[in-house]
């Protein structure tokens, strides 16, 4: 009996072409749907079948290692033997001359019910599980060329994401952060609440605030905080609303979608669109067309999508806006339902500042906080600027020299911002006003 089975299994490690009268059933599973959607159960499948490999080279090592240096733990070679519920199975990756990759599963017809039921929900389930233990997580970002061959046919480039980021050492209003916080929590456990409400399980923000003001960071952190993927968006590196929807498709669950600086990205604001049809007016047919294949993503695009398409593919999503501006923004794109939060992330407060010498210096009180108090209280200065004065030179932590140096820099800063607010009213008086009424509407 043993010999047979040997033999049998000889035979399909042969790579033998199974016939149509074979008693074998092959499932494939291939690593991508329609050249661009990523099958995450081949990817869990990888993982499950990784560890199996690994559990047999252990113990094949002591015996094997020295002879043959061939002896690899990558899965891709290997020809994996699985059993369950007394069904041999074996597994085996292919890849065609594409460079496609495909796991096939082959078992007797005996066990189909068995493999169908029960046995491949069991792996992926496995892998996923043992992908989450193990979890490293990844940074996307969409690549501009689109080199297909070089990148496997991925729309998506990614590398391990490993950033210290973290709530705890992020400076800002510390209510602020607590709701901040809360939501993400809510959102995380809120499966049964988004299927109870008949809404899809997603969550969009909008973090708005001068540059160096830890809009970045609060996106790292919030990945760490959650476990999830980021996928870094380059809105201007996309030609068009269709491939927009591909990328976007192509996003797994339990990821953060990212795009940064929206104010900047093309067609986003109705005038600059505007502007760009009184330039074509003047040119002919065969330019236009030309210019009209190169369009980039439009707001409308992105607002279908996010309305639309966004809620049917997939669960568990998280998308984040950034912009320094938020006056230059479509109200269209910023309602709320759209983005369901608003996050102001400001200049540096005491409270923030507190954080970042906890940080950096290690430092819970010290002489020189009440002056820098009083000095933050009127003086604009990002966290960015206020961290690199906390920064160690050399390795070398000199606390008092370090708060000094902050307290001369914001010392010069607020002379320069009351110079610049007067100037602000002797060139335009009223302008002030002006803002203020803009800001009720
Ligand atoms: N609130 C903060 N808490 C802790 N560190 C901060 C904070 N803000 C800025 N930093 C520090 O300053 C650096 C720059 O911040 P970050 O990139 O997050 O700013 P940003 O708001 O994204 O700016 P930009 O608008 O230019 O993209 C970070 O690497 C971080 O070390
Ligand atoms: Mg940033």
């Amino acid at each position: 009996e043993h010999l047979k089975i040997a033999i049998k299994e000889f035979l399909l490690f042969s790579d033998q072409i199974i016939t149509f009268f074979s008693p074998y059933v092959v499932i494939s599973f291939p690593e991508y749907e329609d050249y661009y959607r990523y099958n995450h159960a081949f990817a869990a499948i990888d993982t499950y079948l990784g560890a199996k490999a690994i559990d047999k080279a252990q113990k094949l090592k002591a015996s094997q290692v020295k002879e043959s240096k061939g002896l690899v733990l990558k899965r891709d070679e290997a020809k994996v033997r699985d059993e369950y519920q007394g069904v041999h199975v074996w597994w085996e990756i292919v890849t065609d001359t594409d460079g496609y990759r495909t796991q096939k599963l082959t078992f007797h017809r005996r066990g189909l019910e068995i493999v169908t039921g029960s046995y491949i929900k069991h792996v992926v389930e496995e892998g996923i599980s043992i992908e989450a233990k193990t979890k490293k997580m990844k940074l996307f970002t969409n690549n501009p060329s689109l080199n297909w061959d070089t990148n496997n046919g991925s729309l998506w480039r990614h590398i391990d994401f490993e950033h210290p980021a973290s709530f705890k050492t992020l400076a800002m209003d510390p209510s602020k952060k607590q709701e901040v916080l809360d939501d993400l929590e809510a959102f995380r456990n809120g499966k049964e609440y988004y299927k109870k409400i008949g809404k899809a399980w997603k969550r969009g923000y909008l973090l708005y605030g001068p540059p160096g003001t830890g809009k970045s960071t609060m996106i790292a952190a919030m990945a760490n905080h959650l476990s999830y993927n980021i996928y870094d968006l380059e809105l201007t590196a996309i030609k068009n609303n269709s491939e927009l929807r591909k990328l976007l498709t192509a996003t797994s669950s339990k990821s953060i979608i990212v795009i940064e600086d929206i104010d900047c990205s093309v067609d986003l604001t109705g005038k600059r669109k505007k502007g760009d049809d009184d330039l074509r007016v003047k040119k002919d047919g065969e330019q236009r067309k030309e210019d009209e294949n190169q369009s980039r993503v439009t707001l409308s695009g992105l607002l279908n999508f996010i309305d639309g398409i966004w809620s049917a593919c997939g669960q568990e999503r998280i998308i984040v806006f950034t912009t320094n501006h938020m006056e230059k923004l479509d109200p269209a794109l910023i309602r709320r339902g759209r983005m369901d939060m608003h996050v102001e992330l400001s200049y540096c407060s005491f409270e923030a500042f507190k954080v970042l010498a906890k940080n950096y210096l290690d430092l819970d009180s010290h002489p020189l906080f009440g002056e820098i108090e009083s000095l933050l209280k009127d003086t604009k200065m990002a966290p960015a600027d206020v961290a690199e004065k906390l920064m160690s030179k050399n390795q070398i932590i000199d606390v008092d020299g370090c708060l000094k140096d902050l307290v001369q820099s914001l010392e010069r800063r607020r002379k320069e911002q009351r110079g610049q607010d007067d100037d602000d009213h002797k060139k335009k008086p009223g302008g002030k006003k002006l803002r203020i009424f803009r800001g009720l509407f």
